[in-house]
């Protein structure tokens, strides 16, 4: 198969080496002419605009953006509509907000299918788990590139109609944003608590067995390994916050109590406040995602 993949960042570069190792061939464009001659240093053939890129794909067009969401999405999407098609199948992977996912479906010719993408820039080796929407033909049709991003055949499956890829990303999130607060929570806790305790001990030794073992918590392990047991000078403050505050609108709107989730994004409102465990929740989206780390003023 031959995938066409615009935005050559963090993780569409993933996308591209991914499909590549697979056997397939890949179309490269980022606005960024450094990021497209990467890819094309790493086999993908490079393209110089959407439309060139658009131009090089052979017979019915596979395309995934992995852009930023908002505008960037918009942008692409109105230099790709002069050319597609309904034969034609769009991926979006990035974090778009599952609404502008049905009203891209709806305005695009060609088949929309609204991905989200979990696993980070850190789950590269291993895979991805993707979520997705949208037509099923056209999930059928891309099956081999999601088999080659995701972990294997089970780290992919068709969630439902257009928007319900990004409506289970977004709700993954917000479950994400609260196992970090509880984490944040207990590690604050042992920090501030009666005895004096190495905290990657205590994590590496939960990772081993304990129920609540996780990926996030390995990242704890990482956190504090790399810096200190004090966190060093990550600064007490959480960037992020959309998809969050989109899965919470979304809970009052279904009158679905969310209190952690709630509660968790409200310590991210609220991070101007010195905090040991929102110290940790940034350090752990550099763990997970590769985001920058504010850090304290010298
Ligand atoms: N970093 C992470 O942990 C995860 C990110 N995502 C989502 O994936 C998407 C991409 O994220 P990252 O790769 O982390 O971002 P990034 O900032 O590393 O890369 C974005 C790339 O898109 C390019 N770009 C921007 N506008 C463009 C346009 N109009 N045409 C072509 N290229 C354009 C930029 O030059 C950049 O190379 C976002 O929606 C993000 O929310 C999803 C899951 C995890
Ligand atoms: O989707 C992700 C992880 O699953 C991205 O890392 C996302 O950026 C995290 O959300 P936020 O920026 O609000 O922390």
């Amino acid at each position: 198969m031959q995938l066409g993949v615009i935005g050559l960042g963090r993780m569409g570069r993933i996308v591209v080496d991914r499909v590549l190792d697979a056997g397939h061939d890949v179309v490269a464009f980022d606005l960024s002419a450094e990021a497209t001659a990467a890819a094309a240093e790493a086999g993908a053939e490079a393209a110089d605009s959407v439309a060139d890129l658009y131009e090089r794909l052979d017979g019915d067009a596979r395309i995934w953006l992995m852009v930023p969401a908002g505008d960037a999405v918009d942008a692409t999407l109105d230099d790709l509509e002069p050319h597609l098609t309904s034969d034609d199948v769009v991926v979006d992977g990035g974090n778009s907000y599952f609404e502008d996912s049905v009203r891209r479906a709806e305005a695009t010719d060609a088949a929309y299918l609204d991905c989200g993408t979990s696993g980070g820039p850190a789950g590269a080796e291993l895979g991805f788990s993707l979520m997705v929407g949208g037509p099923e033909w056209a999930y059928e049709e891309l099956t081999p590139v999601f088999d080659a991003v995701a972990t294997g055949p089970a780290g992919h499956d068709r969630m439902g109609a257009a928007g319900s890829g990004h409506y289970v990303k977004m709700v993954h999130n917000g479950v994400e944003y609260a196992l970090m607060q509880a984490y944040g929570e207990g590690f604050e806790l042992l920090h501030r608590g009666r005895y004096d305790l190495d905290l990657e001990a205590v994590a590496r030794t939960w990772n081993n067995g304990a129920v609540i073992r996780s990926w996030l918590l390995e990242l704890c392990e990482e956190a504090f390994r790399e810096e200190g047991n004090d966190l060093g000078d990550v600064a007490d403050r959480i960037e992020g916050g959309s998809t969050g505050t989109w899965t919470v609108q979304e809970a009052l709107e279904q009158e679905v109590p969310v209190p952690l989730i709630y509660q968790a994004l409200s310590e991210r409102f609220d991070s101007r406040e010195e905090r040991f465990g929102r110290r940790l929740a940034s350090r752990l989206r550099y763990g997970f995602g590769r985001h920058d780390v504010p850090r304290r003023e010298e």
